[in-house]
């Protein structure tokens, strides 16, 4: 049964007018490596840790200011809210099509908050926790081309028409505020569309940025605004000693005017700067260490990299799926082509090369976790391919194959075709990334060693089950697998409401 809310009753849950707040007690463990007897054993100590969450109740008005806000997944968006927004309906070859937010986990997936009478009983994802309403957003953002959002989703091609003639209305109006615009950092064949750049150094760039945030947040009455790149991958960034490496000296590079600098660590430099959060969609090295430097000391939330949301969401899945069943992955390839702007950008090798490494880093934790399959340091083979043909558009063709070994030297292939328009797979990605990231800034919590209530870290591993590669505090570890990062996400919400994790246990039934 699907129910559309609830209030949890327990002595440990406390709703005020302006928090919820809860104590949780987490249930863990501690391992020690002792010498028993003569011969060191592993030990593992249960250990329960009280914890206080409390969560601002307050959903602010939110401005979102997307960066490449032309570009398909920018365009899409945009259109995507304003049609569920205005309830518009569209007729399409099949049928009389509604709007939806499918393929959000915030908008369109559920919870289980237990069982009556011996049903299983499931909320909104939503209903967790208060979040900002995305009919609500304002958004705004910057472009390298000047082209307007309707002009732009036409463009984009992914809308069908009748939907696309009745947002226009609504879009034309919306202009990109001129960007970044550096093509040493992405392909030369986006030069072409660069006529909506902000000239100046690298300082005034930055001092630009900034003003248009402020502007932005002013003209909109909006009370938070967070910025998210959804700009075209760039090449990665040297990592350089003195240059890079903190943030003394990521501003003195700065004023420098340093070329080693990339448009999205600029960008990031002045959200961080002005305490925006800032989320990076993209696969490139936006947070050199610098950056991450500045955000711990400014405590201002980023999060990353790269939007999961096709191929390597499958493979999340495919291969947690098979190692957990004790099945050897050998070989994994994913191949894909697409025929839109993200697909031009690609075919440069350097941009081409960001985007391999998130779509091939993912089943690292997965392959590390069993030592039965895998020696230490061995790895399946594991190929990305990206072509770009034009014909197809936004209609990505993604085509895996997947070889494991299995029982008594068995060889199972499993081969995937996955045929999509690439920007309606991301852009619920990017709404529930925009969003997530706006209520995490909205909780603090301790524990009981603590002595005063603090925000999550401000690398916000939090939003990992929406990114390839996610962005992780130096230190700790980083998980692809997405079951266990979508648990984490939905235990953590949970526990800010005072519900232990969903463990699936269903004792009451056994
Ligand atoms: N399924 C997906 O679509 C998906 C999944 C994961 C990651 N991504 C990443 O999302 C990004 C956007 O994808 P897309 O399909 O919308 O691409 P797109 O090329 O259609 O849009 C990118 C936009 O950014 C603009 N731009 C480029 N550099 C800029 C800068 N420095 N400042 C401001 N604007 C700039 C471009 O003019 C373009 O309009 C890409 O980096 C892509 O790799 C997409
Ligand atoms: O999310 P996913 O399907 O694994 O990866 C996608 C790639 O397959 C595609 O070629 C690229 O253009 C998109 O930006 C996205 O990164």
């Amino acid at each position: 049964m699907f129910i559309e809310n609830f209030k949890v009753d327990s002595p440990n849950v406390k709703y005020t007018e302006t928090e919820i707040q809860s104590v949780y007690n987490y249930e863990t463990t501690e391992l020690v490596h002792e010498n028993r007897n003569g011969t060191y054993q592993w030990i593992v100590k249960p250990k329960t840790v009280k914890y206080e969450f409390k969560t601002d109740t307050h959903v602010p008005k939110l401005g979102v200011m997307l960066v490449g806000w032309g570009g398909n997944n920018g365009s899409t968006l945009t259109g995507g809210v304003i049609a569920n927004r205005e309830g518009i309906s569209w007729a399409t070859k099949d049928n009389i099509q509604q709007a939806n937010y499918f393929g959000s986990l915030t908008q369109a997936s559920a919870t289980r908050v237990g069982s009556f009478q011996g049903e299983e009983i499931y909320a909104p994802f939503k209903s967790l926790l208060p979040m900002v309403n995305p009919d609500d957003i304002v958004f705004g953002g910057w472009d390298i081309s000047d082209m307007n959002l309707a002009d732009a989703m036409a463009r984009a091609r992914v809308f069908d028409i009748d939907l696309q003639k009745q947002l226009r209305p609504y879009m034309e109006s919306m202009v990109p505020l001129p960007g970044i615009y550096d093509p040493d950092f992405i392909a030369a064949n986006q030069g072409d569309r660069a006529n909506n750049v902000i000239k100046g150094t690298k300082r005034e760039q930055i001092n630009q940025i900034i003003k248009d945030i402020k502007e932005f947040k002013e003209a909109n009455k909006v009370d938070r605004v967070v910025v998210l790149w959804t700009a075209n991958t760039e090449r990665y960034s040297n990592l350089v000693v003195g240059l890079n490496d903190t943030m003394e000296n990521l501003f003195a590079a700065v004023d420098r005017n340093e070329s080693e600098i990339s448009p999205s660590t600029l960008f990031a430099i002045a959200c961080v700067t002005e305490n925006v959060p800032f989320i990076n969609g993209s696969p490139q090295n936006t947070f050199v260490p610098g950056l991450i430097d500045l955000a711990i000391k400014r405590n201002t939330l980023i999060g990353g990299d790269d939007f999961k949301s096709g191929q390597t969401k499958m493979k999340s899945v495919l291969v947690d799926f098979l190692v957990g069943a004790g099945i050897k992955p050998t070989s994994i390839v994913s191949y894909n082509h697409l025929g839109n702007n993200d697909g031009m950008n690609l075919s440069a090798p350097q941009t081409f090369r960001s985007k391999e490494i998130s779509k091939s880093n993912v089943v690292d934790d997965m392959v590390n976790s069993n030592g039965i399959l895998y020696a230490p340091g061995e790895h399946p083979d594991h190929v990305v391919v990206i072509k770009y043909v034009p014909y197809v558009g936004d209609s990505k063709r993604a085509m895996d194959e997947y070889t494991s070994e299995i029982f008594m030297g068995g060889k199972s292939t499993i081969v995937l075709h996955n045929t999509c328009e690439d920007s309606l797979l991301a852009a619920p990605i990017i709404l529930d990334l925009v969003l997530l990231a706006e209520l995490s800034t909205r909780i603090q919590f301790k524990s009981e060693a603590e002595n005063k209530f603090h925000t999550f870290h401000p690398v916000a591993t939090i939003l990992s089950y929406l990114t390839k590669a996610p962005l992780v505090p130096p230190g700790t570890p980083v998980v692809n697998a997405l079951s266990k990062q979508r648990a984490m996400l939905e235990n953590i919400m949970r526990a800010c409401v005072g519900l232990a994790p969903e463990n699936n246990m269903i004792l009451e039934y056994k």
